[in-house]
């Protein structure tokens, strides 16, 4: 176990510190179940990789965040963190990570100035690296002349910022090497399917606590997030609708059983609508007009504006019926918004269970590792993260699982590399 020390000076903005010893627990029962991170920890630890490098971490402030940043702290890593959503943060385990030395600048409902001005403090602590979640820490950075001289490489955990930094990359503005993490098929195959799969419906659960057997749950987007939310909504016995903009997405919904169609005709049916797409204005008002009295909205992809809450917010106040959930009047009949539009899985519930998180943050750890010891070699670019290591984050998986695979023969290699 780590241990803890005294730091009441220590830099930084949290909610309390009280609640240090309620984190402490959460964080002991997720390290647990994250032997992976535990595994590549005490493999490293005797070398301290990242002794004395500044690492800027901006990642939805979890139990399983903490399991990650308390392991590259251990690597020798000093540690300035802040939430990537500002209503996601676990007030005790930011008062844990506190405890234990990080400088960190979080809190449950922050505004959308200071949750701008948190990432501003993690910049100003001047890291090496940076680890982002949805792009928003990136992108401050290259607005930074100081940061930029400083920052020597990143990382990157979700698809929408993945593709707000192959952006950069594209307009020629990409100041420093990135990992995505985000691709490593032992993380979108695993965190965005099975994680947000289960994630998303414990936030509806805990918001509405509502029965889904037998309600119509439309699911907009069947990318990775939209597969496992579907496939999980059907298996509490929901009719699950899917309604896409790629063709190709769309007849893959189709033929794993779902039905398939616009929003704008799925809209009267529906009694739940999770959009999962990283896109704008997903669901409009056009479609809330449409909607039934009682349907339930809930995102599960990227920022607040999946479900346009503008439009929302903008035809009357809301009344707060339960924590999480938001009514409003729309041509009379009620809607009801879960978690202000945001994230429903991290607002609303716990985020994804340790399980799934460690396989992510196996991915994360290894690539900070990747970049801390080689980023005077690596491009400017949007880096895939290294096969080896991908490989290596199952195989550690599956040990921990007690998981036992076999082998290609010789003669199996030899008939797979040979063209007859
Ligand atoms: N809540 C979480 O914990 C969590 C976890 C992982 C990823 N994410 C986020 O979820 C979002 C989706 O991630 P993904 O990995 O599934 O991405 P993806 O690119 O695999 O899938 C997105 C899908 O949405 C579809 N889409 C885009 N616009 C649409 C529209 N207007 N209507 C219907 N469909 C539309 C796309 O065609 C695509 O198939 C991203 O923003 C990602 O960052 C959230
Ligand atoms: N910053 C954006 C991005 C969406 S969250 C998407 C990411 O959250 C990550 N995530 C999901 N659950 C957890 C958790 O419990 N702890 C830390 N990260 C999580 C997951 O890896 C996924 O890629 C926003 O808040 O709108």
């Amino acid at each position: 176990m780590y241990r803890s020390k005294h730091c009441e000076s220590m830099p930084g903005k949290i909610a309390d510190t009280k609640l240090a010893a309620k984190g402490r627990l959460s964080h002991e029962w997720a390290l647990r179940r994250m032997g992976i991170i535990e595994k590549i920890r005490s493999k490293n630890e005797r070398e301290q990789p990242l002794a004395g490098l500044r690492l800027g971490i901006c990642l939805h402030i979890t139990k399983e965040t903490s399991v990650l940043a308390m392991a590259a702290k251990s690597l020798g890593a000093e540690i300035a963190i802040c939430s990537a959503n500002p209503l996601s943060a676990q007030d005790d385990i930011a008062a844990f990570l506190y405890e234990q030395g990080m400088h960190v600048y979080a809190w449950r409902g922050e505004t959308k100035a200071q949750y701008q001005q948190c990432i501003q403090s993690v910049l100003a602590f001047k890291p090496a690296i940076v680890t982002d979640d949805g792009g928003d820490l990136h992108a401050a950075a290259h607005c930074q002349q100081k940061a930029r001289n400083i920052i020597v490489g990143g990382t990157e955990e979700t698809t929408s910022g993945v593709k707000r930094l192959a952006a950069l990359q594209a307009a020629g503005k990409l100041l420093y090497p990135v990992i995505a993490v985000n691709n490593a098929r032992t993380k979108y195959l695993f965190d965005n399917r099975h994680g947000t799969g289960q994630s998303t419906l414990d936030g509806i659960l805990r918001a509405t606590d509502m029965l889904l057997a037998g309600k119509n749950v439309v699911v907009c987007g069947y990318g990775w997030v939209g597969k496992g939310v579907a496939s999980r909504a059907r298996g509490m016995g929901a009719t699950v609708t899917v309604t896409e903009v790629d063709p190709v997405r769309a007849i893959e919904a189709k033929m794993d059983g779902f039905a398939v169609s616009r929003l704008s005709d799925a809209a009267p049916a529906g009694d739940v609508f999770i959009t999962c797409t990283g896109q704008t204005g997903v669901i409009r008002k056009e479609h809330f007009l449409k909607m039934k009295d009682g349907a339930v909205l809930a995102n599960a992809g990227h920022f607040d504006v999946e479900i346009d809450t503008g439009a929302l917010y903008a035809t009357a106040r809301p009344t707060q019926v339960r924590p999480n959930v938001e009514r409003f009047i729309v041509n009379g009949k009620r809607l009801f918004l879960l978690s202000k539009g945001r994230v429903v899985n991290l607002v609303a519930a716990e985020g994804h269970p340790p399980e799934v998180m460690a396989l992510s943050f196996a991915n994360q750890l290894l690539s900070i590792l990747h970049v801390a010891k080689n980023h005077d070699k690596m491009e400017r670019k949007v880096h895939s993260v290294p096969e080896k290591i991908d490989e290596q984050v199952a195989r550690y998986a599956l040990g921990a699982m007690g998981i036992k695979i076999d082998e290609m023969t010789k003669e199996q290699r030899h008939y797979q590399a040979s063209s007859s």
